[in-house]
Order: C-alpha cells, then sequence, then structure tokens
C-alpha cells in the first residue's frame, strides 16, 4: 500500500501545485495521454498522485480516501463544516490567492455596504414580492457570513460556474464568488461590497486525520510533510 496525494486534475493549481512540489525536491507529473487522469511521484518513495477535481479533495480528505491532498482553503470550509476534526493544516502554498466576496451590480450607486444591501434586500421584496436572489456555489459560508451580518431577505441561487453572468442573465441580482484579479467582475458590470471579504483563500496542503496509515505510511507521510514545511 501507498500513500496517496491528491492533487487537482488541471488548470493553474494542478501546475502550481507541481511546481511547488518540484522546489521542495518531490516531482508530480502526469502520465499518459493528455486526457489520462494518471500521474506519478519521483523524489521520495510510496507515495501515489491521486488526480482529482479540486471541488472533491476535501470530501476524499475527510473520507479518508487519500492521506494528503491540496485544494482551496475556501472549499474546505465550504465542504466541511467539522474541518478541524477531519483535517490537518500542513502549510499554506503561497499561491490560488483568492477572496470570497458579495458583489452587485455597478449601477446600484446606493449600495456598497452590507448594511446597503440589507436595505436593498428589504425594499426589493416589498416591490417584487420574492427575495433578492444571490447566486453562489458557497452556499454555507454566505448563508453563516449574511446570518452573522444580519441580512435575513435573500435567497440563494445556486451557480457552479460562470456566476458573474447570473445578474446581466436575470437569474439573480447580486453574487457571491472567489475573485483574485477583479477582471470577471468588472466584464460583468458587477463591483464587490466594500466590507472585508467573506474569506481569503489560497492552495494549502492538508493531512486527512482519518485516513487508515500503516507504520510504514506513517513514516511516508511524515517524512513528506518534513520535506515540504
Ligand atoms: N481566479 C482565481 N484565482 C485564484 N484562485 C482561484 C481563482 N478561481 C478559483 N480559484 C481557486 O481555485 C480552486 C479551485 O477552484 P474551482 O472550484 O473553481 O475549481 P475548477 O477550476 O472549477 O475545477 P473543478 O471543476 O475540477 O473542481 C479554489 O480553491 C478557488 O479558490
Ligand atoms: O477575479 P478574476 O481574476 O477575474 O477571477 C475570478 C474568476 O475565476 C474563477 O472562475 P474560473 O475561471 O475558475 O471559472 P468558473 O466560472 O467555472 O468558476 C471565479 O469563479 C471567477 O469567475
Amino acid at each position: 500500500m501507498s500513500v496517496k496525494l491528491g492533487v487537482p486534475s488541471k488548470g493553474r493549481l494542478m501546475d502550481k501545485t507541481f511546481q511547488w512540489f518540484e522546489k521542495r525536491g518531490i516531482s508530480l507529473a502526469r502520465t499518459g495521454s493528455d486526457r489520462e487522469y494518471a500521474g506519478a511521484v519521483t523524489g521520495i518513495d510510496g507515495v501515489d498522485l491521486v488526480l482529482l477535481s479540486a471541488g472533491e479533495i476535501p470530501r476524499e480528505l475527510a473520507a479518508g480516501r487519500i492521506h494528503l491532498g491540496v485544494t482551496g482553503t475556501d472549499l474546505v470550509l465550504e465542504k466541511l463544516p467539522l474541518w478541524e476534526q477531519q483535517l490537518q493544516e500542513i502549510a499554506p502554498l503561497g499561491f490560488g490567492h483568492a477572496d470570497l466576496i458579495l458583489a452587485v451590480p455597478k449601477c446600484w450607486v446606493d449600495v456598497d455596504t452590507l448594511d446597503d444591501l440589507d436595505a436593498v434586500a428589504t425594499a426589493f421584496r416589498a416591490v417584487h414580492g420574492h427575495r433578492l436572489r444571490i447566486a453562489t456555489k458557497y452556499h454555507r459560508l454566505v448563508r453563516d457570513f449574511l446570518r452573522d451580518a444580519g441580512v435575513a431577505d435573500y435567497q440563494l441561487v445556486d451557480s457552479q460556474g460562470a456566476t458573474e453572468g447570473t445578474v446581466m442573465n436575470e437569474t439573480a441580482e447580486a453574487i457571491a464568488d472567489i475573485t483574485s484579479s477583479g477582471e470577471t467582475l468588472r466584464a460583468n458590470h458587477l463591483k464587490p461590497l466594500s466590507d472585508s471579504p467573506i474569506l481569503r483563500s489560497q492552495a494549502t496542503l492538508w493531512r486527512s486525520r482519518s485516513a487508515p496509515v500503516t507504520a510504514a505510511e506513517k513514516r511516508t507521510v511524515e517524512a513528506l510533510i518534513e520535506r515540504v514545511e
């Protein structure tokens, strides 16, 4: 048996994760054809690379099907309410920085803060007969944040991608999504509320607290952590 290391299977997170491990003398590589999700680890013995969707890595760690995994703080906090009992944070990786924010149409000139949003949400319900819709895939984080801020007159609309387009498509009035450069918000005529972000996220290496390990695998996990910390 080997230690399983889960890494995002595509895009910027995968490339930067590979570079981060490479700098620490551990080479991760995809093997096979472009479309084959197979990989290999060299530079340390007894570790298997498991290529996964970034969004599924928290669940795989919590279930103990992988021992170590790289994914964003946002995805862990959204998907695992009791994450500290299930995972141990090993190291922030210094990339994949993004803020989870609430954004509204730029033309809402009187709405800049959560208090403004609260006022608009109440008025919106009175005028339209339904609650102001916020599109997001971060249901738990947004709900908790708005509850703590005392905002109640809204409904969440599920959006698993292209969330900034929902306002233009008239399926939501506001959005909650990750932003880094702000380009996507600007291109879709949205502005973030000026309050602090709901969450600041970055790519992080996590260890599962529940993955079963033999004595040899435990030594491998600890050796890998020592190499990268
Ligand atoms: N523009 C961005 N800049 C930096 N990090 C980002 C950006 N967008 C998303 N991320 C981060 O990348 C991680 C993966 O994002 P996301 O869930 O969108 O995955 P994905 O690329 O759609 O992949 P998959 O569909 O396979 O899960 C998240 O932790 C997120 O915070
Ligand atoms: O602030 P920016 O630098 O413009 O980045 C923000 C965008 O990046 C992510 O989308 P991604 O490209 O992962 O696609 P998605 O719509 O499928 O989530 C995120 O969901 C935003 O849409």
